[in-house]
Protein backbone atom coordinates (compact mmCIF):
# COMPACT_ATOMS: atom_id res chain seq x y z
CA UNK A 1 0.00 0.00 0.00
CA UNK A 2 2.59 2.02 0.61
CA UNK A 3 3.28 4.82 -2.30
CA UNK A 4 6.91 5.53 -2.00
CA UNK A 5 9.34 4.27 0.07
CA UNK A 6 9.30 6.01 3.18
CA UNK A 7 11.95 6.27 5.97
CA UNK A 8 10.95 5.40 9.04
CA UNK A 9 12.43 5.40 13.13
CA UNK A 10 10.71 3.90 15.64
CA UNK A 11 12.08 4.67 19.36
CA UNK A 12 11.60 1.98 21.61
CA UNK A 13 12.47 -1.40 21.71
CA UNK A 14 9.60 -3.15 23.53
CA UNK A 15 6.75 -4.92 21.75
CA UNK A 16 4.58 -2.58 20.21
CA UNK A 17 7.82 -0.72 18.87
CA UNK A 18 9.02 -4.19 17.46
CA UNK A 19 5.69 -4.62 15.84
CA UNK A 20 5.40 -1.10 14.30
CA UNK A 21 8.85 -1.11 13.09
CA UNK A 22 8.11 -4.76 11.31
CA UNK A 23 4.55 -3.55 10.05
CA UNK A 24 6.42 -0.52 8.61
CA UNK A 25 8.88 -2.70 7.31
CA UNK A 26 6.38 -5.29 5.43
CA UNK A 27 4.86 -2.43 3.94
CA UNK A 28 8.39 -1.30 2.33
CA UNK A 29 9.42 1.16 4.09
CA UNK A 30 13.22 1.68 5.17
CA UNK A 31 12.99 1.41 8.43
CA UNK A 32 15.62 2.05 11.94
CA UNK A 33 14.81 1.05 15.33
CA UNK A 34 16.22 2.82 18.23
CA UNK A 35 16.53 1.03 21.91
CA UNK A 36 18.93 1.62 24.60
CA UNK A 37 20.02 -2.81 24.85
CA UNK A 38 22.91 -3.44 22.61
CA UNK A 39 22.11 -7.40 22.99
CA UNK A 40 18.64 -6.72 22.03
CA UNK A 41 19.73 -4.91 19.09
CA UNK A 42 22.55 -7.65 17.77
CA UNK A 43 19.73 -10.06 17.93
CA UNK A 44 17.31 -8.18 15.84
CA UNK A 45 20.04 -7.16 13.41
CA UNK A 46 21.46 -10.91 13.22
CA UNK A 47 18.44 -13.52 13.87
CA UNK A 48 15.80 -10.62 13.33
CA UNK A 49 14.08 -11.67 16.85
CA UNK A 50 13.47 -9.48 19.90
CA UNK A 51 13.62 -12.55 22.81
CA UNK A 52 13.08 -10.38 25.36
CA UNK A 53 9.51 -9.02 24.40
CA UNK A 54 8.36 -10.53 21.42
CA UNK A 55 10.46 -13.88 21.71
CA UNK A 56 8.39 -16.07 19.08
CA UNK A 57 8.18 -13.18 16.33
CA UNK A 58 10.17 -13.67 13.37
CA UNK A 59 10.68 -9.34 12.37
CA UNK A 60 10.77 -8.11 9.12
CA UNK A 61 14.76 -8.81 8.21
CA UNK A 62 14.79 -5.32 6.76
CA UNK A 63 14.30 -3.43 10.24
CA UNK A 64 17.58 -2.29 11.34
CA UNK A 65 17.92 -1.88 14.97
CA UNK A 66 20.53 0.74 16.69
CA UNK A 67 21.75 2.53 20.08
CA UNK A 68 22.71 5.25 18.19
CA UNK A 69 20.00 7.91 18.20
CA UNK A 70 21.34 10.41 15.83
CA UNK A 71 21.79 7.87 13.15
CA UNK A 72 18.69 6.40 13.66
CA UNK A 73 16.70 9.72 13.41
CA UNK A 74 19.11 11.13 10.50
CA UNK A 75 17.09 10.12 7.59
CA UNK A 76 13.54 9.72 9.35
CA UNK A 77 10.64 11.21 7.91
CA UNK A 78 8.06 9.55 9.99
CA UNK A 79 9.10 8.92 13.68
CA UNK A 80 7.27 6.85 15.92
CA UNK A 81 8.04 6.68 19.32
CA UNK A 82 6.99 3.77 21.39
CA UNK A 83 8.21 4.35 25.14
CA UNK A 84 6.15 4.17 28.06
CA UNK A 85 5.11 7.53 29.78
CA UNK A 86 7.09 7.87 32.56
CA UNK A 87 10.63 7.58 30.42
CA UNK A 88 8.21 9.48 27.28
CA UNK A 89 10.04 12.99 27.89
CA UNK A 90 13.38 12.02 28.33
CA UNK A 91 13.54 10.20 25.32
CA UNK A 92 12.04 12.73 23.10
CA UNK A 93 14.79 15.24 25.26
CA UNK A 94 17.37 12.89 23.88
CA UNK A 95 16.19 12.76 20.21
CA UNK A 96 15.71 16.61 20.39
CA UNK A 97 18.88 17.39 18.75
CA UNK A 98 17.99 15.02 15.90
CA UNK A 99 14.94 16.19 15.33
CA UNK A 100 13.72 18.37 12.62
CA UNK A 101 10.03 20.43 11.82
CA UNK A 102 9.33 18.55 8.79
CA UNK A 103 9.17 15.19 10.35
CA UNK A 104 6.24 13.47 11.22
CA UNK A 105 6.04 12.66 14.86
CA UNK A 106 3.59 9.78 16.43
CA UNK A 107 3.31 8.88 19.82
CA UNK A 108 1.83 5.43 20.17
CA UNK A 109 1.96 5.29 24.16
CA UNK A 110 -1.19 5.08 25.47
CA UNK A 111 -0.44 6.61 29.13
CA UNK A 112 -0.60 10.32 31.18
CA UNK A 113 2.53 11.96 32.73
CA UNK A 114 3.26 12.17 36.40
CA UNK A 115 3.37 15.72 37.23
CA UNK A 116 1.93 17.56 34.02
CA UNK A 117 -1.43 15.50 33.52
CA UNK A 118 -0.36 15.88 29.91
CA UNK A 119 -0.20 13.00 27.15
CA UNK A 120 2.32 12.12 25.51
CA UNK A 121 1.46 14.06 22.01
CA UNK A 122 1.20 17.16 24.17
CA UNK A 123 4.82 16.35 25.08
CA UNK A 124 6.35 16.09 22.03
CA UNK A 125 4.41 19.73 21.26
CA UNK A 126 6.04 20.92 24.58
CA UNK A 127 9.26 19.79 23.33
CA UNK A 128 9.35 20.47 20.05
CA UNK A 129 6.89 22.86 19.13
CA UNK A 130 6.38 20.65 15.91
CA UNK A 131 3.11 20.89 13.70
CA UNK A 132 3.12 17.17 12.38
CA UNK A 133 2.20 15.70 15.30
CA UNK A 134 -0.14 12.66 16.31
CA UNK A 135 -0.71 9.85 18.20
CA UNK A 136 -1.67 6.18 16.95
CA UNK A 137 -4.26 4.23 19.41
CA UNK A 138 -7.04 1.56 18.68
CA UNK A 139 -6.86 -2.73 19.54
CA UNK A 140 -3.79 -3.24 18.86
CA UNK A 141 -2.41 -5.95 21.09
CA UNK A 142 1.41 -6.56 19.75
CA UNK A 143 1.77 -10.23 19.98
CA UNK A 144 -1.71 -10.50 17.87
CA UNK A 145 0.22 -8.03 15.29
CA UNK A 146 3.18 -10.02 15.57
CA UNK A 147 0.73 -13.28 14.68
CA UNK A 148 0.05 -11.04 11.48
CA UNK A 149 -3.33 -11.35 12.67
CA UNK A 150 -6.06 -8.82 10.86
CA UNK A 151 -6.20 -5.34 13.21
CA UNK A 152 -6.97 -1.63 12.80
CA UNK A 153 -5.75 1.46 14.18
CA UNK A 154 -6.49 5.36 14.54
CA UNK A 155 -4.28 7.71 13.65
CA UNK A 156 -5.39 10.80 15.07
CA UNK A 157 -4.02 14.34 14.28
CA UNK A 158 -5.43 18.02 13.02
CA UNK A 159 -2.65 17.76 10.60
CA UNK A 160 -3.76 16.03 7.29
CA UNK A 161 -0.23 15.44 5.89
CA UNK A 162 0.28 13.35 9.24
CA UNK A 163 -2.81 11.29 9.19
CA UNK A 164 -2.04 10.37 5.38
CA UNK A 165 1.55 9.38 5.76
CA UNK A 166 1.16 7.28 8.99
CA UNK A 167 -2.09 5.76 6.74
CA UNK A 168 0.69 5.11 4.05
CA UNK A 169 3.18 4.09 5.99
CA UNK A 170 1.56 1.47 8.03
CA UNK A 171 -1.87 0.46 5.80
CA UNK A 172 -1.17 -3.29 4.67
CA UNK A 173 -2.69 -6.37 4.31
CA UNK A 174 -3.16 -7.44 7.59
CA UNK A 175 -2.63 -3.81 9.34
CA UNK A 176 -5.98 -1.09 8.71
CA UNK A 177 -5.53 2.43 9.82
CA UNK A 178 -8.27 4.97 10.26
CA UNK A 179 -7.57 8.75 10.52
CA UNK A 180 -9.35 11.02 12.92
CA UNK A 181 -8.41 14.51 14.01
CA UNK A 182 -9.74 14.26 17.62
CA UNK A 183 -6.29 13.44 18.70
CA UNK A 184 -7.16 14.26 22.64
CA UNK A 185 -10.47 12.02 22.30
CA UNK A 186 -8.07 8.86 20.67
CA UNK A 187 -5.21 9.40 23.04
CA UNK A 188 -7.39 9.78 26.09
CA UNK A 189 -9.06 6.60 24.97
CA UNK A 190 -5.98 4.64 24.96
CA UNK A 191 -4.93 5.67 28.34
CA UNK A 192 -8.23 5.37 30.01
CA UNK A 193 -8.98 2.02 29.11
CA UNK A 194 -6.41 0.71 30.73
CA UNK A 195 -7.89 1.41 33.96
CA UNK A 196 -10.82 -0.42 33.23
CA UNK A 197 -8.79 -3.48 31.96
CA UNK A 198 -7.12 -3.63 35.43
CA UNK A 199 -11.08 -4.53 36.73
CA UNK A 200 -12.01 -6.46 33.99
CA UNK A 201 -8.56 -9.00 34.75
CA UNK A 202 -9.49 -8.74 38.51
CA UNK A 203 -13.24 -9.62 37.76
CA UNK A 204 -12.17 -12.49 35.88
CA UNK A 205 -10.16 -14.00 38.17
CA UNK A 206 -12.84 -13.63 41.09
CA UNK A 207 -15.56 -16.01 38.48
CA UNK A 208 -17.53 -12.82 38.19
CA UNK A 209 -19.63 -13.89 35.27
CA UNK A 210 -20.18 -12.39 31.37
CA UNK A 211 -23.12 -9.94 32.65
CA UNK A 212 -20.71 -7.93 35.23
CA UNK A 213 -18.19 -7.86 32.60
CA UNK A 214 -20.46 -6.57 30.42
CA UNK A 215 -21.55 -4.00 32.57
CA UNK A 216 -17.98 -3.61 33.36
CA UNK A 217 -17.32 -2.29 29.83
CA UNK A 218 -19.83 0.11 29.52
CA UNK A 219 -19.81 1.94 32.70
CA UNK A 220 -16.25 1.94 31.67
CA UNK A 221 -17.03 3.69 28.12
CA UNK A 222 -19.89 5.83 30.32
CA UNK A 223 -16.65 6.95 32.35
CA UNK A 224 -14.32 7.06 29.91
CA UNK A 225 -16.45 9.77 28.42
CA UNK A 226 -17.66 11.59 30.57
CA UNK A 227 -14.17 12.30 31.98
CA UNK A 228 -12.64 12.56 28.20
CA UNK A 229 -15.88 15.41 27.61
CA UNK A 230 -15.03 17.32 30.54
CA UNK A 231 -10.95 17.52 28.93
CA UNK A 232 -12.53 18.92 25.61
CA UNK A 233 -12.82 15.52 23.60
CA UNK A 234 -15.33 14.43 20.90
CA UNK A 235 -17.56 12.35 22.71
CA UNK A 236 -18.35 10.65 19.58
CA UNK A 237 -14.39 9.46 19.61
CA UNK A 238 -15.65 7.09 21.91
CA UNK A 239 -18.10 4.79 19.61
CA UNK A 240 -14.91 3.75 17.62
CA UNK A 241 -11.57 1.85 17.77
CA UNK A 242 -9.63 3.91 19.80
CA UNK A 243 -12.34 3.91 22.46
CA UNK A 244 -15.10 0.90 22.33
CA UNK A 245 -12.97 -0.90 20.24
CA UNK A 246 -9.88 -0.73 22.51
CA UNK A 247 -11.78 -1.52 25.21
CA UNK A 248 -13.40 -4.26 24.51
CA UNK A 249 -9.81 -5.92 23.56
CA UNK A 250 -8.10 -4.75 26.87
CA UNK A 251 -11.24 -5.74 28.96
CA UNK A 252 -11.35 -9.41 27.26
CA UNK A 253 -7.75 -11.10 26.78
CA UNK A 254 -5.04 -12.38 28.76
CA UNK A 255 -2.48 -10.59 26.35
CA UNK A 256 -3.20 -7.56 27.89
CA UNK A 257 -0.70 -6.43 30.33
CA UNK A 258 -2.93 -4.49 32.51
CA UNK A 259 -5.45 -7.15 32.62
CA UNK A 260 -2.68 -9.73 33.15
CA UNK A 261 -1.98 -7.51 36.73
CA UNK A 262 -5.48 -7.04 37.72
CA UNK A 263 -6.17 -11.06 37.40
CA UNK A 264 -3.23 -11.49 39.29
CA UNK A 265 -4.54 -9.33 42.02
CA UNK A 266 -8.07 -11.26 41.50
CA UNK A 267 -5.67 -14.57 42.17
CA UNK A 268 -4.59 -12.79 45.51
CA UNK A 269 -0.81 -11.58 44.53
CA UNK A 270 -0.35 -7.67 45.95
CA UNK A 271 -0.16 -5.26 43.47
CA UNK A 272 3.52 -5.19 43.85
CA UNK A 273 3.65 -9.23 43.03
CA UNK A 274 1.72 -8.54 39.87
CA UNK A 275 3.23 -5.57 38.79
CA UNK A 276 6.98 -7.29 39.15
CA UNK A 277 5.73 -10.90 37.42
CA UNK A 278 4.83 -9.01 34.53
CA UNK A 279 8.00 -7.19 34.19
CA UNK A 280 6.50 -5.11 31.37
CA UNK A 281 4.79 -1.71 31.04
CA UNK A 282 0.93 -1.87 32.85
CA UNK A 283 0.43 1.94 32.26
CA UNK A 284 -2.68 1.60 33.97
CA UNK A 285 -1.64 1.56 37.87
CA UNK A 286 -0.38 4.71 36.99
CA UNK A 287 -3.21 6.44 35.19
CA UNK A 288 -5.73 5.44 37.61
CA UNK A 289 -3.65 7.28 40.58
CA UNK A 290 -3.26 10.24 38.23
CA UNK A 291 -6.97 10.35 36.73
CA UNK A 292 -8.65 10.14 39.90
CA UNK A 293 -7.08 12.93 40.96
CA UNK A 294 -7.56 15.37 38.23
CA UNK A 295 -11.37 14.01 38.54
CA UNK A 296 -11.78 14.70 41.95
CA UNK A 297 -10.30 18.02 41.03
CA UNK A 298 -12.50 18.99 37.82
CA UNK A 299 -15.85 17.18 40.09
CA UNK A 300 -16.07 14.44 37.39
CA UNK A 301 -18.16 11.72 38.72
CA UNK A 302 -15.90 8.20 38.08
CA UNK A 303 -17.16 5.34 40.23
CA UNK A 304 -15.22 2.73 38.74
CA UNK A 305 -12.42 4.56 39.07
CA UNK A 306 -12.32 5.84 42.31
CA UNK A 307 -13.09 2.40 42.98
CA UNK A 308 -10.33 0.62 41.56
CA UNK A 309 -7.93 2.98 43.16
CA UNK A 310 -9.20 1.57 46.74
CA UNK A 311 -8.60 -1.81 45.75
CA UNK A 312 -5.01 -1.44 44.11
CA UNK A 313 -3.76 1.25 46.96
CA UNK A 314 -5.97 1.13 49.97
CA UNK A 315 -6.34 -2.58 50.58
CA UNK A 316 -10.27 -2.75 49.96
CA UNK A 317 -11.06 -6.33 48.91
CA UNK A 318 -12.33 -6.71 45.17
CA UNK A 319 -16.14 -8.09 46.31
CA UNK A 320 -16.34 -5.89 48.40
CA UNK A 321 -15.85 -2.77 46.03
CA UNK A 322 -18.36 -4.41 43.54
CA UNK A 323 -20.84 -4.92 46.74
CA UNK A 324 -20.36 -1.38 47.44
CA UNK A 325 -20.34 0.05 43.78
CA UNK A 326 -23.74 -2.42 43.14
CA UNK A 327 -25.45 -0.22 45.67
CA UNK A 328 -24.33 3.06 44.64
CA UNK A 329 -27.37 5.84 43.58
CA UNK A 330 -29.41 4.75 40.41
CA UNK A 331 -28.71 6.44 37.41
CA UNK A 332 -28.98 6.74 33.80
CA UNK A 333 -27.93 4.50 30.82
CA UNK A 334 -26.81 6.73 28.19
CA UNK A 335 -26.12 10.17 29.87
CA UNK A 336 -25.70 11.94 26.34
CA UNK A 337 -29.62 11.05 25.82
CA UNK A 338 -30.86 11.36 29.39
CA UNK A 339 -28.31 13.28 31.26
CA UNK A 340 -27.37 11.98 34.98
CA UNK A 341 -28.86 14.94 36.68
CA UNK A 342 -31.87 14.69 35.52
CA UNK A 343 -32.13 10.79 36.80
CA UNK A 344 -31.06 11.95 40.03
CA UNK A 345 -33.60 15.13 40.36
CA UNK A 346 -36.41 12.98 39.58
CA UNK A 347 -35.37 10.90 42.36
CA UNK A 348 -35.30 13.62 44.59
CA UNK A 349 -38.49 14.73 43.37
CA UNK A 350 -40.24 11.33 43.90
CA UNK A 351 -38.76 11.38 47.80
CA UNK A 352 -39.90 14.75 48.23
CA UNK A 353 -43.39 13.58 47.21
CA UNK A 354 -43.40 10.73 48.95
CA UNK A 355 -42.32 12.84 51.78
CA UNK A 356 -45.66 14.98 51.37
CA UNK A 357 -47.43 12.36 51.11
CA UNK A 358 -46.71 10.64 54.07
CA UNK A 359 -46.73 13.73 55.83
CA UNK A 360 -50.12 14.31 54.51
CA UNK A 361 -51.43 11.29 55.29
CA UNK A 362 -50.14 11.33 58.70
CA UNK A 363 -51.89 15.05 59.10
CA UNK A 364 -55.31 13.87 57.43
CA UNK A 365 -55.15 10.61 59.87
CA UNK A 366 -54.51 12.63 63.35
CA UNK A 367 -57.74 15.02 61.76
CA UNK A 368 -59.79 11.72 61.69
CA UNK A 369 -58.55 10.99 65.03
CA UNK A 370 -59.59 13.88 66.12
CA UNK A 371 -63.04 14.42 64.63
CA UNK A 372 -63.68 10.26 66.07
CA UNK A 373 -62.31 11.71 69.07
CA UNK A 374 -65.05 13.90 68.99
CA UNK A 375 -68.12 12.42 68.03
CA UNK A 376 -67.12 9.57 70.72
CA UNK A 377 -67.04 12.78 73.32
CA UNK A 378 -70.72 13.97 71.83
CA UNK A 379 -71.85 10.13 72.01
CA UNK A 380 -70.31 9.83 75.82
N1 LIG B 1 2.39 -3.81 23.73
C1 LIG B 1 1.21 -3.54 23.23
O1 LIG B 1 0.41 -4.43 22.92
C2 LIG B 1 0.83 -2.13 23.01
C3 LIG B 1 1.46 -1.11 23.68
N2 LIG B 1 1.08 0.18 23.50
C4 LIG B 1 1.71 1.26 24.22
O2 LIG B 1 3.04 1.39 23.76
C5 LIG B 1 3.86 1.94 24.80
C6 LIG B 1 5.16 1.21 24.79
O3 LIG B 1 4.80 -0.10 25.10
P1 LIG B 1 5.53 -1.42 24.73
O4 LIG B 1 6.38 -1.37 23.55
O5 LIG B 1 4.47 -2.40 24.73
O6 LIG B 1 6.39 -1.47 26.08
P2 LIG B 1 7.38 -2.54 26.60
O7 LIG B 1 7.28 -2.58 28.06
O8 LIG B 1 7.21 -3.79 25.80
O9 LIG B 1 8.80 -1.89 26.19
C7 LIG B 1 9.21 -0.66 26.64
C8 LIG B 1 10.37 -0.16 25.79
O10 LIG B 1 10.73 1.14 26.24
C9 LIG B 1 12.08 1.13 26.62
N3 LIG B 1 12.35 2.05 27.72
C10 LIG B 1 11.78 2.07 28.93
N4 LIG B 1 12.34 3.06 29.66
C11 LIG B 1 13.28 3.65 28.88
C12 LIG B 1 14.18 4.72 29.07
N5 LIG B 1 14.25 5.41 30.19
N6 LIG B 1 15.01 5.05 28.04
C13 LIG B 1 14.96 4.37 26.92
N7 LIG B 1 14.13 3.33 26.66
C14 LIG B 1 13.29 3.00 27.64
C15 LIG B 1 12.38 -0.28 27.04
O11 LIG B 1 13.75 -0.47 26.99
P3 LIG B 1 14.49 -1.55 27.96
O12 LIG B 1 14.11 -2.89 27.41
O13 LIG B 1 15.93 -1.24 27.76
O14 LIG B 1 13.99 -1.32 29.34
C16 LIG B 1 11.62 -1.03 25.94
O15 LIG B 1 12.34 -1.00 24.76
C17 LIG B 1 3.05 1.78 26.11
O16 LIG B 1 2.64 3.02 26.57
C18 LIG B 1 1.83 0.98 25.71
O17 LIG B 1 0.66 1.45 26.34
C19 LIG B 1 0.11 0.48 22.63
C20 LIG B 1 -0.54 -0.48 21.92
C21 LIG B 1 -0.24 -1.87 22.08
O1 LIG C 1 -3.13 -1.17 24.41
C1 LIG C 1 -3.05 -2.36 24.21
C2 LIG C 1 -3.88 -3.05 23.23
O2 LIG C 1 -4.55 -2.17 22.42
C3 LIG C 1 -2.13 -3.16 25.02
O3 LIG C 1 -2.61 -3.22 26.28
P1 LIG C 1 -1.65 -3.55 27.49
O4 LIG C 1 -0.72 -2.38 27.64
O5 LIG C 1 -2.58 -3.75 28.63
O6 LIG C 1 -0.90 -4.80 27.12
Amino acid sequence: MAEQQINVAVLGGGSFGTALASIAADNGARVHQWMRDETLVAQINHEHRNGRYLPHYVMNSAVQASTDLQAVLADAELVLIAIPSKAFRSVVQAAKAWLRPEQILVSTTKGIEQDSFLLMSQVLEQETGFTHIGVIAGPNLASEIADKQLTATVIASADPLTRTRVQQALGCRYFRVYASDDRHGVELGGALKNIYAIAAGMAAALGMGENTRSMLMTRALAEMSRFAVAEGANPMTFLGLAGVGDLIVTCSSNLSRNYRVGYAMGEGRTLEEAVDALGQVAEGVNTVKLVCAKASEMGVYMPLAEGLYHVLFDGVPAQDMARTLMMGEQSSDVEFILPRETVQREHRDQALHNHASKDHASKDHASKDQVFKNSGDKNA
